[in-house]
């Protein structure tokens, strides 16, 4: 079997184009949606990240606000900067962008960051309403790969998802979303194993483990979807899956590649949570 490629970059854009006009609308009656992102210290991979945010924001018409600290900020500035945020009615989303440097507490910032702004979907409330199946802003890696399923058509009831990766970012919530798409979900990670017995038994394969090439085609079963959620920057600069893509391929059903599949819909699912949660203002204005 061939492997029909999902261009997540494709799926992306024309998201972004409907995004953009909802944007309009929005502005037209005196509400732009505003996003701050901050970030601290000057970590390469994340400043390239914020770019494209940046650039997705844009392009949909999103206000775009980059708050860029030396890396000697304390954990009681930020806090501070963000209570700031939270106040401001300009910014209806706010993003602290990880890793942070070690002397501050990711657990504080996350929850310091109030849960109506909160667009990557990490607070425990809206941890708590997603697990729970309740309207919500969903993190955007996994938002984004259960819209890049849905684009395949392929049915996810009733199907066994396997998971690699239990991160609080990747992992764990992608399994609750395709669980709450009446998936039958199994978790996978680093102390699990009989890794490749599991893999084999996939019908849509989910890989987050940050390895390069970490899955080869031996792992997948034929007709398997296969989801890379992999970013390896290798030593030549080019970057690369978790999956062996060229092996993959001929296994495989559908799949995605890296560059251009699930990062593209991870930074245009910021932007919809960023629209989404500038509507609620307005709907809250109105009652
Ligand atoms: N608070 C927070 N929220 C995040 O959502 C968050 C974060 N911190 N820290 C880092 C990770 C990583 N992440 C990516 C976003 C886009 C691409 C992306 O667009 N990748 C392109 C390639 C980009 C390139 O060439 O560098 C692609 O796969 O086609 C990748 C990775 C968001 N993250």
């Amino acid at each position: 079997m061939t492997a029909e490629i999902i261009n997540g970059k494709e799926v992306a854009k024309n998201k972004r184009e409907e995004l953009g006009n909802e944007v309009a609308k929005l502005t037209q009656q005196g509400l732009t949606p505003g996003l701050v992102v901050i970030l601290v210290g000057n970590d390469p991979a994340s400043l390239s990240y914020i770019r494209g945010k940046q650039k997705a924001a844009e392009e949909i018409g999103v206000h775009f606000k980059l708050e860029h600290f030396e890396e000697t900020l304390s954990e009681t500035e930020l806090l501070d900067v963000i209570e700031n945020y939270n106040q401001d009615s300009r910014f209806h989303g706010i993003l602290v962008q990880l890793p942070l440097p070690k002397h501050i507490n990711e657990t504080a910032v996350i929850e310091k960051i109030s849960p109506e702004k909160d667009v990557d979907g990490f607070h425990p409330v809206n941890v708590g309403r997603m697990l729970t199946g309740q309207d919500t802003f969903l993190p955007c890696t996994p938002a984004g790969i259960v819209e890049l399923l849905k684009i395949t058509n392929v049915e996810l009831t009733g199907k066994h998802v396997v998971v690699i990766g239990r991160s609080n970012l990747v992992g764990k919530p992608v399994g609750q979303l395709l669980l709450n798409e009446n998936a039958t979900v199994t978790y996978c990670h680093s102390r699990t194993k009989n890794l490749s017995e599991l893999t084999k038994q996939a019908d849509i394969l989910i890989v987050a483990v940050g390895r390069a090439n970490f899955i080869g085609g031996k792992d997948i079963k034929e007709g398997a979807v296969v989801i890379d959620v992999g970013v390896n920057r290798l030593e030549n600069g080019k970057l690369c899956g978790d999956v062996h893509f060229d092996e993959a391929k001929e296994v495989a059903s559908y799949l995605t590649p890296v560059p251009g599949g699930v990062g593209p819909m991870t930074i245009t699912m910021l932007a919809h949570n960023t629209v989404k949660s500038a509507k609620q203002t307005l709907q809250k204005s109105h009652v």
